[in-house]
C-alpha cells in the first residue's frame, strides 16, 4: 500500500506503466497461484501412445492428472507452505516461478489464456490494493469472520 501510494502520489490509480516498480503485486499473484492454485489437480490428459517414463511403462490411453497442488505444497520446496508469505519468493524461494511450474498447466496444452488472466489479475489487485484497505468483516459481537478457503468443485467451459 505505501509502495502504491508512493508510485502513484495517490492521486492517480496504477496502470501497467507502474508494474516494474510495485513488485510486491506480482510476489502476492504468486503466492495466490501457489496457495491456492485455480486448478489444484490441472486438466487430465491422456496419452495417445506408449511411453517410458523413468522406468516406468504407460501404455496409450493412460490418463494424466498433474498434482499441482502437490508441487506448490511441498514443504522440501516451500516452508510451511499453508502459509500465505508473498516474501518467500524474495528469500528462500526466489527464481521459481508458479507460472512455469504448473499454476497454468504444463507443455502443448498450456493455458493459452494465462498472459490475459495475468494482466488482469495484476491490474486488478494493483487498484482495488491502492484503493481499498481489505479487512475481513466482524459479527455482531466485533469478532473477525474469515471467509472459508475451501474449494467448490465443478469446471465451467
Ligand atoms: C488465473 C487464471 C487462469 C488459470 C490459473 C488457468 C489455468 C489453466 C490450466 C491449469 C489449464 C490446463 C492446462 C493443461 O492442460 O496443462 C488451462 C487451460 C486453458 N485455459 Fe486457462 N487459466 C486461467 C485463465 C484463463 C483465461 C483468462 C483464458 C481465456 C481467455 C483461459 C483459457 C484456457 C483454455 C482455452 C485452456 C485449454 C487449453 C488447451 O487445452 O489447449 N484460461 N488454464
Amino acid at each position: 500500500m505505501i509502495s502504491l501510494m508512493y508510485v502513484t502520489g495517490g492521486h492517480r490509480l496504477p496502470d501497467f506503466n507502474d508494474r516494474t516498480s510495485i513488485p510486491y503485486v506480482d510476489l502476492i499473484i504468486a503466492e495466490l497461484l501457489r496457495w491456492r492454485p485455480t486448478a489444484p489437480l490441472g486438466v487430465h490428459h491422456q496419452s495417445q501412445q506408449p511411453d517410458i517414463y523413468k522406468g516406468y511403462y504407460f501404455p496409450s490411453g493412460t490418463t494424466f492428472i498433474p498434482n499441482i497442488w502437490g508441487v506448490f505444497h511441498d514443504e522440501k520446496i516451500f516452508s510451511e507452505p499453508e502459509r500465505f508469505r508473498p516474501e518467500r519468493f524474495l528469500k528462500e524461494n526466489a527464481g521459481f516461478d508458479t507460472y512455469t511450474m504448473g499454476a497454468f498447466g504444463y507443455g502443448r496444452r498450456v493455458c493459452p489464456g494465462r498472459y490475459l488472466a495475468d494482466s488482469s489479475m495484476w491490474l486488478a489487485l494493483a487498484q482495488i490494493l491502492s484503493a481499498f484497505i481489505i479487512q475481513p468483516k466482524r459479527d455482531g459481537q466485533g469478532q473477525e469472520v474469515l471467509p472459508s478457503l475451501d474449494y467448490k468443485g465443478g469446471l465451467v467451459m
